[in-house]
């Protein structure tokens, strides 16, 4: 699986660690920005990150700003992305299971290294169940087209 990955310059080094991690689990990572720790803007790297998703390039995206609000927030815009702010596995797992989500935000200002890895596996772990939450998806696509 083709997984994108972001980050501003405040998620750059648990960018690079949750990288390692993805390919050392056997996923292919394609590395969106930044590139460095100096100071960028976020939605540069939420918007590149949602666009692989949409077009194809990649299935699932994980972008990374210093609270990820800032940069799910920017994913977001993106027609077609569903990206969620996870501190904790429990979300993220539902975020698969009712929501689909197909960009996975944390904060690096606020998770640890170990809590991000648990984050990132059960996020991939889990799948959607469909069904009534299948209509919901429908139901937000529905107001995306009409906005
Ligand atoms: O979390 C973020 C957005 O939601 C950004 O990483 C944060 O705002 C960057 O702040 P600074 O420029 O002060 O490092």
């Amino acid at each position: 699986m083709q997984i994108a990955i972001g980050s501003d310059h405040a998620g750059y080094e648990l960018k690079n660690e949750i990288t390692k991690h993805l390919e050392e689990s056997g996923y292919a990572v394609q590395d969106c920005g930044t590139y460095s720790k100096e100071s960028c803007d976020y939605p540069v790297y939420g918007r590149a990150v949602a666009h692989k998703v949409v077009h194809g390039q990649c299935e699932l995206g994980i972008v990374i700003c210093g609270t990820g609000v800032g940069i799910s927030l920017a994913a977001n815009k993106v027609t077609g992305i569903r990206a969620v702010v996870c501190s904790e596995p429990y979300t993220a797992k539902m975020a698969r299971m009712h929501n689909d989500a197909n960009i996975l935000a944390f904060g690096a200002r606020v998770v640890g290294i170990d809590m991000a890895k648990m984050i990132v596996d059960t996020w991939l772990a889990s799948t959607f169940e469909g069904e009534r939450h299948a209509k919901r998806i429908a139901m937000i696509e529905e107001d995306e087209q009409k906005s």
